[in-house]
């Protein structure tokens, strides 16, 4: 069994940062369970372009108020807590902030920790990962 405590995360190399997100990774690849878990906090008023063409995601809102844009069809839903998101298709879309968002979130494959968001908006496919 693992078991982990967010905040005891939150002060290790599992905790990362980057343009106005931060992200928490509660399981990743390593840990054999064929998705990661992240808990992501995106700033209020900061909107982000994610296009995850390797990898399966979904996305629960905690706290927090945004939007999302599906950008293949120009469709914007409402974020707010309750509300989860998958994109099934890979879909590109714009994220926004209105309030800080804490999403907690699942990739498969999982992510290993060691991605950047590349210039289209992926995370390299698992096999171009270590
Ligand atoms: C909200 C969202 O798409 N989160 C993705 C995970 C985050 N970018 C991470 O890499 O942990």
């Amino acid at each position: 069994m693992i078991v982990r405590d967010f905040n005891e995360l939150k002060n290790t190399d599992k905790h990362v940062a980057d343009a106005q997100w931060t992200s928490t990774r509660m399981l990743l690849a390593q840990d054999g369970m064929g998705f990661s878990f992240h808990i992501t906090i995106l700033e209020a008023g900061s909107e982000h372009t994610f296009h995850y063409k390797h990898h399966f995601e979904s996305v629960y809102c905690m706290q927090g108020k945004g939007s999302i844009t599906d950008i293949a069809t120009g469709e914007t839903h409402e974020i707010k807590p309750g509300v989860m998101y998958a994109l099934n298709l890979h879909d590109k879309h714009i994220l926004r902030a209105e309030e800080d968002l804490h999403m907690a979130c699942c990739f498969n494959p999982p992510v290993t920790g060691t991605e950047v968001h590349r210039e289209d908006g992926s995370y390299a496919p698992a096999e171009e990962v270590a």
